[in-house]
Order: C-alpha cells, then structure tokens, then sequence
C-alpha cells in the first residue's frame, strides 16, 4: 500500500479539497501509473452532486487519465515502466460474460468496475485520476500513442471513445450526414471524430456564440436551436444525431430532424426522465439508441486513430485549487471545451 494525495469531495455536493488516499499494493498483474493529467467530466460533477443516486464519499473523481507507468508487477506483458498510458471509466470487469469476451467490458453483466464510485473485486472503494498514482490491472490500462500529448490525450479516455463509438457502430462516414448536439467535452470530440471519418458534420447548438470554433473544429454547418426555423429547414437531413446534452433534451423535435431509418444516438446522461410522443418514431421508421462508453480494445483503436489523424481535445489546463470553479464554469457551459487537472498541482 502506498498514500498518494488526492482530491476529494467530503460530502455530496462538497467542495472538492486535499487530501490522501491509499492505493493497493502493485500485484502480479498490476501497473502503477504516475497520473500527469486528468480531464474534468460532466459525469464527474453528476457524481459529486449524488444527480444519479447515492454516491460513495470521500469521492475522488476522475475517468480521464494520462500518465506514465512507474512499476509493474511480475506478470506483466502489455506495458514497461516508462510507456506513456490512459486509464478511463472502467478499472475491471467480470471477464467472463458474453459482452466482456466480445470486448464490450462496458456492457459487462457481471459487474464491472468504474474507476472512482465504485467497488472493487477485493471490496476496496475505487478512487479515480484526481490524484498523483493509480494502481490498475494491466488489461484495463491502454497505450497512449507518441504522436499524442499527454494533457490533450487525457480527455479520449472518456469524451473521446464516447462518441467514437457510436460514431462507428451507426456506420458514420463519407456520405453521411451527421448532426452533433451540444458543443461541450463530449460534443466538441464528436465533432472533430465525425469529420475525420468522413461525414459531413452539423452543429446544434443552444445559440451561435461558438460557430467559430465549431467550424473550426470541423463542422461544415452550425444552426442554433433556439432559432425554430432550425427545426423546419433542416426536417430529414440527417443519417445521425448524436446527442450529447447533459440536460433533458426534446427528443421529439429532433426526430423530426432525421431522414428515413435516421438514428438518434444519445449520449448524455441527464439526471432527470424525459418524457416522448412515440409518435416521432413511426413514421421513417426512427430509432432512438444510446450508447456508454467503449470497450478497452475500442479505445486502445480510437486512440490510434487520434494520433494518426493528430486529433486531440481543446483544452484548458488548471491547478487543482481551481477544480471547484472549473465545475461552476462546466455547469454554465463556460468550457472550451474540457478542463484538465495538471496533477503536478495536486
Ligand atoms: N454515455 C456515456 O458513456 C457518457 C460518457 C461521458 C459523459 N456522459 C454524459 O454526457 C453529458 C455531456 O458530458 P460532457 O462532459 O460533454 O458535458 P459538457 O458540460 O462539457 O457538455 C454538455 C453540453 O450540453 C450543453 N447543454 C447543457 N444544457 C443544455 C440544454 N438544456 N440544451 C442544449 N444544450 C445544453 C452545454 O452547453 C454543453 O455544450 C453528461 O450528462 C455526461 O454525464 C455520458
Ligand atoms: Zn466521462
């Protein structure tokens, strides 16, 4: 065992302060990572914030780490001390049910393991990349290419394989014309992965104050939802809509947005229900999906293709002393487009 420092949030809704926590010893299959970066996630916040049910405090969030690997344990063959890694959402899985031996650990059904807020197989609480080291198995723990920098790559670990793959699973590509929703961490990977793959990629965006960066980023159009005439000059234009709002979203007036067969794939995770006239799927034959997170083999695949496409997040990196404003700034939409914790100031 070893004591790191950490940041925490003490209580539901706390502040986030400093702290230590302890971390296993390196087992045969372990690595040891020294975390450099960790993206701040909305999901995160949701968490601190109990948004999606009852938390496990103190809580150390944090599914979007880079950093180097420092030690490993005797058995150890996919990783060498020194090999720049990523840790994300999920530290174990059952490995043993259908969708772990198909490489879906995210859709495990014999209870997976998520980095912070969660339980591990010894029955220790697992606490994420708000921190300087973390000990993860070493088949959970992926390669971050060379071309890649470490504080840009941090975010693909959650935002990045996120929208990958789903991106991928509804065939995106040249041809296609896909709409991303909401322009934040999640939304602005979307964004800059659709393109790469070849669709043509709109934003719909609450207003037009990020147009420049959107086009930027890759998009060919922007429109803002809150114009109406949006919703009636672009009725059946799109293959995709992929959404990644983290507020209940009016999912009917996007259906209406798709052409034939069209699929909306959300991705947010709202805390509250959302209610839909069934009516929106019918005719066109409409699907409304979601989609979590991706599997390790998936990200270790979207991280290649990153680097190959030199794709990393917008990001704004921060001291840990200003975690607490950066969850006010992420729930006032004041983020272009992901906060990354230098862990150097932990
Ligand atoms: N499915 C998954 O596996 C997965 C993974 C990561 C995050 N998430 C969830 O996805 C959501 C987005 O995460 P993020 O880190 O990108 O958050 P973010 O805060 O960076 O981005 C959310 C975006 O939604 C926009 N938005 C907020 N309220 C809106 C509204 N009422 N109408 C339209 N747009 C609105 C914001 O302006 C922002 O651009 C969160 O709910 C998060 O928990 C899901
Ligand atoms: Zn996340």
């Amino acid at each position: 065992m070893s004591t790191v420092a950490a940041y925490a949030a003490p209580a539901p809704k706390a502040p986030l302060e400093r702290t230590t926590i302890e971390r296993r010893a390196v087992g045969a299959h372990d690595v040891l990572i020294d975390i450099k970066f960790a993206g701040i996630c909305h999901s995160d916040i949701h968490q601190v914030n109990e948004g999606w049910g009852q938390g496990i405090f103190p809580m150390v969030p944090g599914h979007e780490i880079a950093g180097v690997v420092v030690e490993v344990g005797s058995e150890v063959t996919r990783h060498a001390v020194g090999d720049r890694v990523g840790v994300g959402c999920m530290v174990d899985s059952c490995r043993e049910c259908d969708n772990c031996l198909r490489g879906f650990e995210q859709y495990c059904t014999g209870g997976n393991t998520m980095t912070y807020n969660g339980v591990d197989r010894r029955g220790d609480v697992t606490y994420g990349g708000y921190s300087k080291q973390i000990v993860v198995d070493e088949n959970y723990v992926v390669r971050i290419p060379e071309g890649l920098p470490l504080d840009v790559a941090a975010p693909l670990l959650c935002a990045g394989i996120t929208v990958y793959s789903p991106l991928k699973h509804w065939g995106v590509g040249p041809g296609k014309k896909v709409a991303v929703v909401g322009l934040g961490g999640l939304g602005h990977m979307g964004v800059k992965i659709a393109a790469a793959l070849g669709a043509e990629v709109t934003v719909l965006s609450q207003s037009l104050r990020k147009k420049d960066d959107g086009l930027k980023l890759g998009a060919r159009h922007y429109r803002a939802t809150s114009d109406p005439a949006t919703f009636t000059e672009l009725a059946g234009t799109f293959d995709v809509i992929l959404s990644t709002v983290s507020a209940p979203l009016d999912f009917g007036a996007y259906l209406g947005l798709l052409r034939s067969d069209g699929a909306i794939v959300n991705v947010g995770a709202p805390e509250e229900p959302i209610s839909l006239n069934l009516f929106g799927l019918l005719g066109g034959r409409k699907t409304l999906a979601g989609s979590m997170i991706g599997g390790i083999a998936e990200t270790q695949e979207m991280l290649d293709f990153c680097a190959e496409h030199g794709l990393g997040s917008e990001i704004e990196l921060i001291g840990a002393d200003e975690i607490n404003t950066a969850y006010q700034r992420v729930l006032a939409s004041d983020v272009r487009y992901r906060f990354v914790i230098d862990t150097a100031t932990i």
